[in-house]
């Protein structure tokens, strides 16, 4: 059971929003949609609730229906989605309880009932003793539960969150994602959220669908996509990476060639004939920097910020900028060896500037 989009495509004026999206997303998981600004999340999430329409394509989840290309829509307040958007959109004149219940209106339940489905969902939320506050009354993450506690008052099996935790304080959002996916599993709960927040979906989805340029570019379980990313921009969508271009200058055997602009990598077989320009990408945790006389690539850093249980570098070599971690502050200035332990490199089409197939991972620095 899941919900399937097949051929989804939305276009505002000469821009595609959704561009032939196709999808399945299965039940009782947490999918959470990255990809960088105007990539068509936001789009993506309202065509599924009913708030867009497709201009082509079909939606439908299990047994229902909630679109088919122009002929048929079906509206959103039919389609049991629950909905959390990022101002969390309270009413400002009700009360938490008030707010909550509004999510049963159309149920024509008795008082008694509502009562009850109240109280299950203020325990559920931790919001007890809260229901007579105002919105105004409320603390960040209070008013988030309450959101949280609106959409799930229908008791929806599916439920959307769009960046539902961005306008929260850092330690709060961390506290929240974990309580959230808690929630949400014991619920057993088909849950989509768009986030910007790279941890946020690492830690919070099952799966991860990546976005560009109005398509689904990949779809991974968190750890693949963070350990085995299939394009730079994933691993770009994943953390502060460098990127740097270069071309394939040998391929034999098991092993081929980089050229990183006069500094030469060995990575495995990549299949991509000599020649192929390359862009390689690299985390700043997997890196081996040493300030010994030690082989390496010889990078001059240009800035040292401290980030509590280290220090993010960043350096210069040649034109390029690289990112690493130390657990030293380096002088500034300071030249140190820099060995990249393991890099992606994905083949770039050098006529548009974009990415062609997935590609390669080395593993191991091999020095200049
Ligand atoms: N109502 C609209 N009218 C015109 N263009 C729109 C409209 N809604 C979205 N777009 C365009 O469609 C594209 C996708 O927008 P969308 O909001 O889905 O992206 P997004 O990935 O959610 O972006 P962000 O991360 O910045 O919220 C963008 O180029 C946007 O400008």
């Amino acid at each position: 059971m899941s919900l399937q989009i097949l051929g989804a495509s939305k276009r505002y004026g000469e821009v595609y929003a959704l561009n032939d999206v196709s999808l399945v997303l299965a039940d009782h998981q947490v999918h959470a949609i990255v990809g960088p600004s105007g990539s068509g999340k936001t789009t993506l999430l309202q065509a599924i609730c009913g708030l867009e329409r497709l201009d082509r394509g079909t939606i439908h989840w299990n047994h229902i229906e909630f679109q088919r290309d122009q002929t048929y829509f079906l509206p959103p307040e039919r389609r049991q989605i629950g909905m959390v958007f990022q101002d969390f959109a309270l009413f400002p004149h009700l009360t938490v309880g008030q707010n909550i219940a509004f999510g049963l209106g159309v149920r024509h339940w008795s008082t008694d009932r509502v009562q009850a489905r109240l109280q299950e969902l203020l325990t559920l939320l931790h919001l007890e003793g809260l229901q007579d506050r105002y919105p105004h009354e409320l603390s960040g993450g209070q008013k988030q539960r309450t959101a949280v506690a609106r959409a799930l008052a229908p008791d929806p099996r599916l439920l959307l969150l769009d960046e539902s935790l961005s306008s929260l304080d850092a330690a709060l959002r961390r506290t929240l994602q974990h309580e959230l996916r808690d929630l949400f599993k014991k619920l057993h709960l088909t849950v989509i959220l768009v986030t910007h927040d790279p941890t946020e979906a690492l830690v919070m989805a099952d799966n991860i669908a990546v976005m560009s340029q109005g398509r689904v570019i990949s779809v991974n379980p968190p750890q693949t996509l963070y350990e085995r990313p299939d394009s730079a921009i994933a691993a770009q969508l994943m953390g502060l990476v460098t990127l740097w271009p270069g071309r394939v200058v040998e391929s034999r055997g098991q092993y081929a060639v980089v050229d990183l602009e006069s500094c030469r990598v060995s990575i495995p077989a990549t299949g991509l004939p000599v020649g192929t320009a390359v862009m390689t990408v690299i985390r700043p945790s997997s890196c081996y920097v040493t300030s010994s006389r030690e082989p390496g690539i010889d990078v001059q850093v240009s800035q040292v910020r401290y980030m509590g249980d280290y220090f993010l570098v960043t350096g210069q070599y040649g034109n390029n900028t690289l990112h690493f971690y130390l657990d030293r502050p380096p002088k500034e200035r300071e030249t140190v060896q820099f060995n990249p332990e393991r890099l992606w490199c994905y083949p770039v089409d050098e006529a548009d500037d974009r990415e062609q197939q997935p590609a390669m991972e080395r593993k191991r620095g091999v020095g200049p």
